[in-house]
C-alpha cells in the first residue's frame, strides 16, 4: 500500500501493461493536476512494453511523466506482473489477449483495470470474475462512459422520473476505418479482434443495457442482428450493424420496451486526421435517444463522452406557445481531460477502502453491467453471423 500524500490524498500506484494508443490517453488523463482537496491522486510506477526500453523512454519524454526517472520499465509483462510494487495494473491490449493477460494478473493477486471489451464473450470474462473474487483482488472493465457525470445523473436522478422506458435508439458510428487504413491495423485484423459490434457496439449496447436495464427486473435479450461487412477487406470484418433488443417480464408484462443499437467503422463519412480531436465534436444528431413514458432524452455525439442531457418533458406545463415540447438542456460537463480518469478514481477507491478494512472476498466492479452486454454481443454475434477463429475465443485449460 502506498504511503498517502501530505494532505491526506491517496495514491494510488499503477503499472500499465502495453503502451498502446489508449494508454497514451488514459494514463496522461489520471496524471493531471488535482485540486488539493481531492483524496487521492495517481501515480504511474511502473509499464511494460514489448516494443523494448526505447519505446518506453521515447513514450515517458513525450508524455512528459513527471517522475519518469522512477518509472520501471519492464519488456516482459510476466515478469511485471510477477513483480508488483503498485495497486492496479491497467491492462490496454488488444481484446484478444485480455483473457490471458487479466488470468496472469489475477494469479499474481494483482488488482485490475481491463480495458473494453473485458474479453472476447460472456464465458471468458464469467471465468474471470469468478477467479478475481477466489484471489481475493478487484477487477473492473474500463467502461469509462457509465462513470461520467452526465450517465451518472442520467442514471441515478433522470430515468428514475421519466417513467418506464419504452424504447431506445443508441448509435456509436465513428469512422476510423478509410481506405488507407493499413490492413494490418487492430481494426481490420481479426487475429486482433477486428469488428465493429466489439469495439464500438459495447459502448452503443452499454447505453441500451442503461436504458433497459436500470432499476427493473424484467429480462432482454438481442431478438435480431444483422450485420454487414468492411468493403475490400479480407476477413469479413463487422462494420455496419444493426440489434433489437427486446425487454419482456416485470409484473403483468408491463415492462415490454425496445432498443434499437446500431454501429459503423466507416459511416459517417471520411476518416481524415485529428482522430481524438474529431471524438470532441458536439454533433446535433443524437447518438442516443431514450424515450419513457413521461419524457425523453437524448445525447449528442460523442455518446462515448456525453456532457449533455437534452431533455424533453411531457405534459401540458412543458408546452411552449407554439405547441411544442420544451427542451432541457442539463450540462454536466467533465472536470478535466478527455474524462477517462474517473473510472481510475472508482477502482482505485475500492482499493483503498480494501486495503485499509481488509477483505476475504475479491470484487468486479459492474461485473453484471459487463457480463450483460458481454451477453448481448455473443447473441448478435450468433444471430448477425460475426465470427472469430475458435482459439481467441477459449478458455485455456490451463487457466
Ligand atoms: N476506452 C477507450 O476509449 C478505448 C479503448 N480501447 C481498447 O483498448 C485496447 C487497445 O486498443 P488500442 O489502444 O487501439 O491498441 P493499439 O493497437 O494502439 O495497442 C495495442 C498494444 O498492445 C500491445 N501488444 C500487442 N500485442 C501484444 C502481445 N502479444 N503481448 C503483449 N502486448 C501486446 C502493444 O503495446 P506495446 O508495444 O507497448 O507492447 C500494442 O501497441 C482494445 O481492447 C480497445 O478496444 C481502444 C481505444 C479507445
Ligand atoms: O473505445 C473506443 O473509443 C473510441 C473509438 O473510436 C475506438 O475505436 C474505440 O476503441
Amino acid at each position: 500500500m502506498a504511503p498517502d500524500t501530505d494532505t491526506g490524498a491517496f495514491t494510488c500506484r499503477w503499472a500499465a501493461l502495453s503502451l498502446s494508443n489508449i494508454a497514451s490517453v488514459f494514463l496522461p488523463d489520471i496524471l493531471l493536476p488535482r485540486d488539493e482537496s481531492d483524496s487521492m491522486v495517481h501515480k504511474l510506477v511502473a509499464v511494460s512494453t514489448t516494443g523494448g526500453n526505447e519505446k518506453a523512454t521515447g513514450w515517458l519524454r513525450e508524455h512528459k511523466i513527471e517522475n519518469a526517472a522512477d518509472v520501471k520499465v519492464y519488456t516482459s509483462w510476466e515478469e511485471m506482473l510477477e513483480s508488483g510494487g503498485y495497486d492496479v495494473v491497467y491492462i490496454s491490449t488488444p481484446h484478444p489477449l485480455h483473457y490471458e493477460h487479466v488470468h496472469k494478473a489475477l494469479k499474481h493477486k494483482r488488482n485490475v483495470l481491463v480495458e473494453k471489451p473485458a474479453t472476447m464473450n460472456r464465458a471468458q470474462y464469467e471465468k474471470l470474475v469468478s477467479y478475481a473474487e477466489e484471489q481475493n483482488v478487484v477487477l473492473m472493465e474500463a467502461m469509462w462512459t457509465r462513470y461520467l457525470p452526465a450517465t451518472k445523473y442520467l442514471q441515478e436522478e433522470l430515468l428514475p422520473k421519466m417513467g418506464p422506458v419504452r424504447r431506445v435508439y443508441a448509435d456509436f458510428s465513428f469512422p476510423i476505418v478509410s481506405p488507407e487504413l493499413a490492413h494490418s491495423s487492430r481494426f481490420l485484423d481479426k487475429q486482433a479482434g477486428a469488428g465493429a459490434l466489439l469495439d464500438q457496439g459495447v459502448y452503443a449496447l452499454t447505453w441500451a443495457d442503461i436504458a433497459l436495464n436500470s432499476g427493473t427486473a424484467a429480462s432482454t435479450k438481442v431478438t435480431y442482428a444483422n450485420s454487414m461487412p468492411v468493403a475490400e477487406v479480407k476477413d469479413d470484418v463487422d462494420d455496419i450493424n444493426t440489434v433489437i433488443l427486446s425487454r419482456t417480464g416485470g409484473p403483468s408484462n408491463k415492462q415490454e420496451a425496445v432498443g434499437i443499437v446500431t454501429t459503423s467503422m466507416t459511416l459517417p463519412g471520411s476518416n481524415k486526421p485529428a482522430f481524438y480531436r474529431r471524438l470532441q465534436a458536439n454533433k446535433p444528431a443524437p447518438s442516443v435517444r431514450i424515450e419513457a413514458r413521461d419524457a425523453q432524452v437524448s445525447i449528442p455525439f460523442p455518446p462515448i463522452r456525453p456532457e449533455e442531457l437534452h431533455v424533453q418533458w411531457y405534459g401540458r406545463e412543458f408546452i411552449d406557445e407554439e405547441g411544442m415540447e420544451k427542451e432541457e438542456i442539463i450540462r454536466k460537463p467533465i472536470a478535466r481531460g478527455w474524462g477517462i480518469w474517473y473510472q481510475a478514481d472508482v477502482i482505485a477507491g475500492r482499493v483503498h477502502e480494501r486495503q485499509k478494512n481488509g477483505s476475504s472476498r475479491g470484487e468486479v466492479i459492474g461485473a453484471e453491467e459487463s457480463l450483460r452486454v458481454l451477453g448481448y454481443m455473443d447473441q448478435a454475434r450468433e444471430i448477425g453471423g460475426i465470427v472469430y477463429d475458435q482459439k481467441l475465443e477459449e478458455i485455456p485449460s490451463s487457466a
